[in-house]
């Protein structure tokens, strides 16, 4: 094993579906989890957690970023250290549709791959990635930074081409105090849907794409953020998403629900902010952020 140094990544959050896009679309968010890694030969594992999370995850083997980490070194046929050092910094709320798992495992991977499996390629990384995390949508913008469409080829290898967002585009994310794990949402889904529906989801889903990077008109964002593949049916677990959401449409306001919610995230401008002030009360932490647009970073930091 090299000898210990400590490497530093930072992940950014990230909003999946956005409306249309189920399990494909993603938007890399300006709100970062930064995470110090470092291989312990002696052992044994020691994570540290600051902001996020604090307090409420496995000190040890059992965080997510260290299992992501001893995974890369796993497919890289590297031999595992006796412990992990981490420290996390994490500003990405957990459960709440921003994608705080795939910054995990992300950080996790490219930690991993940076101190010991160095020859791994990208596209290694993003596929186990999507494998530790089950769908690709999240760890894609993660990886990417941008608005990305993620898929799967026939041979089960997942895909992503990045794409960039227009100037324009101000997302906004209302995030609830209460949580929804990912687990939970996806188990509210059917296994089949109407095929209006998935007509009316790829034609939204296409002109979102439109919207997102030519022409962010509030209009065609609206009419291009429509859903009917899963936003109503995880409605019972998230009443009082499901309730903001409509009545931010009905008032021609873009929102749809963050990832598997609960979060609401609003394709906005930059007067975006005092508009939705006023309809949301005051249990929603509305946050302006920027389009995140180069994704999660690696670097050494300098040693005295
Ligand atoms: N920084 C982190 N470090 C360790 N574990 C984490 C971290 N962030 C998230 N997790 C784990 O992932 C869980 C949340 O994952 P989940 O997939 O349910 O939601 P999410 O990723 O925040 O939302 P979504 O997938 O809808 O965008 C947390 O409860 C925790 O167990
Ligand atoms: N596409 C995923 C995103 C959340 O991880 C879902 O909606 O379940």
């Amino acid at each position: 094993m090299p000898a210990s140094r400590t490497v530093a990544v930072r992940v950014p959050a990230t909003s999946a579906n956005l409306g249309p896009g189920f399990d494909s679309l993603g938007l890399a968010l300006g709100l970062y989890d930064e995470v110090a890694a470092e291989l312990l030969p002696g052992g044994p594992t020691e994570v540290q957690v600051e902001g996020q999370g604090a307090g409420e995850l496995d000190p040890g083997e059992g965080h997510l970023v260290v299992r992501s980490l001893r995974a890369v070194l796993d497919r890289a046929g590297v031999p595992q250290p006796a412990g992990v050092r981490l420290r996390c910094r994490n500003r990405i709320p957990h459960a709440r549709g921003l994608g705080s798992s795939s910054a995990a495992i992300c950080a996790g991977l490219l930690a991993g791959r940076a101190l010991a499996a160095p020859d791994l390629p990208d596209d290694e990384v993003f596929a186990l990635a999507t494998e530790i995390e089950g769908h690709p949508d999240n760890v894609a913008p993660c990886l990417t930074g941008g608005l990305t469409i993620a898929w799967t080829d026939p041979s089960g290898t997942p895909r992503k081409l990045g794409l960039s967002p227009h100037g324009e585009v101000r997302p906004v994310v209302l995030v609830p105090g209460t949580r929804l794990a990912t687990a939970e949402a996806r188990g509210l889904l059917p296994k089949d849907v109407p095929h209006t529906d998935a007509a009316a989801n790829a034609g939204r889903a296409a002109l979102l794409i439109a919207a997102l990077t030519r022409r962010p008109e509030s209009g065609l964002l609206l009419a291009a953020t429509e859903d009917r593949l899963h936003q109503t049916y995880r409605a019972p677990a998230m009443p009082g998403t499901a309730d903001l959401v409509e009545r931010l449409r009905a008032a021609g306001v873009p929102a749809v629900v963050s990832g598997a919610g609960p979060t609401i995230l609003v394709f906005g401008t930059s007067d975006t902010h005092d508009s939705i002030a006023s309809e949301v009360g005051s249990d929603w932490h509305i946050q302006l952020l920027d389009v995140d647009r180069s994704g999660a970073s690696v670097h050494f930091p300098e040693t005295r």
